[in-house]
């Protein structure tokens, strides 16, 4: 009998030392502290170019996407067909967490060698400074041990909003993923051949608590996603920045309603390295606190994702299972991709 790895065993199998992972309380801090001032910066490209915006109604959406996917790694996807009320009430129960005491939100620890619960990002580890942020793995079932840690006696709404929540990402996430095999002219019978039963996903809940030196914090420090796909609902606050080759860091405008999909590493591989697997990364606010969710889409944990090789082409990157990728991003984010180029 075969047995499969989830997403969260794949995570586990990497801990993080405890002092990477317990967010500073932000309530109790009104200056900003030396251990989170990060080096001046001043690299913001401030021209009108901006993100592609998609009309997931368009009859030309797969061209488009796939457009997009390739001169951007990253879109925003308006009439997406998710409830404005759900992204609301999401968002609404992320801001409600976050709002509860330090102390009551450290029940909720994650664990060191654990893949879900509250605090800070995994890729702490790999910077000097620690970012001015908080946040809240969801992985599998764990939902309801770390909810009912946080309330012990009303956690149903929590629990119930963020299951809705992704089960109806996952469904726009297959949808997407067809209208870019659809572009890239990958035929039903390849798909199936790629034999992905099913796909393993995470819900991260993102916080960025106002800042009293903006200029000197990083939100979330430059990075790439592990996803083949990441879905992300932002509040109203502008914050994400995403880097554009020969033409340098892009603020993406919030656009109500709009969610913003982004290529990550994987569907980088699977292409062949055609989209970018885009890098971006997120700056803080002084008066307002900024929320999102990210949902990220990937094969199952078990599966290999191999390029895909238009003829006349070279494969760029050899076959990698997905756990595998996991566990070399986990050993240097940097140098991951590196490692499985042919
Ligand atoms: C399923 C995922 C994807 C993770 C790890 C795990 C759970 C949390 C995700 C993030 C969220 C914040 C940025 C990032 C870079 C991080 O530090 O944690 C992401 C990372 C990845 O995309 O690699
Ligand atoms: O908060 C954002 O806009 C981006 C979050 C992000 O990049 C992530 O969770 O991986
Ligand atoms: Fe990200």
């Amino acid at each position: 009998m075969s047995t499969t790895t989830t997403l969260s065993e794949a995570y586990r199998e990497h801990p993080l030392h405890p002092h990477h992972i317990i967010p500073i309380d932000f309530n109790s801090v009104c200056s900003l502290p030396e251990s989170h001032k990060w080096p001046k910066s001043d690299d913001l490209y401030d021209n009108k170019i901006s993100v592609p915006v998609i009309d997931l109604r368009d009859p030309r959406v797969a061209q488009l996407i796939g457009r997009a996917c390739e001169k951007w790694g990253v879109f925003q996807l308006i009439y997406h067909g998710i409830p404005l009320n759900l992204l609301k009430d999401a968002e609404s129960e992320a801001r409600r967490l976050f709002s509860l005491p330090s102390r009551q939100k450290l029940k909720a620890l994650r664990a060191p060698a654990g893949a879900t619960g509250y605090g800070i990002a995994r890729i702490t580890p790999f910077f000097d400074k620690y970012m001015w942020h908080e946040g809240f793995t969801i992985m599998g079932t764990s939902i309801h041990d770390h909810a009912k840690q946080l309330w012990p006696h009303n956690h149903a709404k929590f629990c119930d909003v963020m299951e809705t929540y992704q089960k109806k990402m996952n469904i726009l996430a297959d949808q997407l993923t067809q209208l870019i095999f659809k572009s890239l002219d990958i035929s039903e019978e390849q798909a199936e051949e790629m034999n992905w039963v099913g796909s393993s996903s995470a819900l991260q809940l993102n916080s960025y608590p106002s800042c009293p030196e903006p200029n000197r914090a990083v939100g979330l420090a430059p990075h790439t996603d592990t996803s083949l796909i990441t879905i992300l609902h932002e509040n109203s606050i502008a914050g994400l920045q995403i880097f554009k080759q020969e033409v340098g860091w892009v603020s993406v405008k919030p656009v109500d309603g709009a969610l913003v999909v982004n290529v990550g590493d994987l569907f980088h591989i699977l292409s062949n390295a055609r989209f970018p697997n885009v890098l971006h990364r997120v700056s803080v606010n002084q008066k307002r606190q900024r929320l999102s969710l990210a949902y990220f889409y990937n094969p199952p944990t078990d599966s290999t994702v191999v390029p895909i090789v238009k003829s006349g082409q070279v494969a760029r990157y050899r076959p990698v299972t997905v756990k595998e990728f996991i566990s070399l991003k986990a050993k240097s984010p940097e140098k991951a991709l590196s490692c499985i180029k042919t």
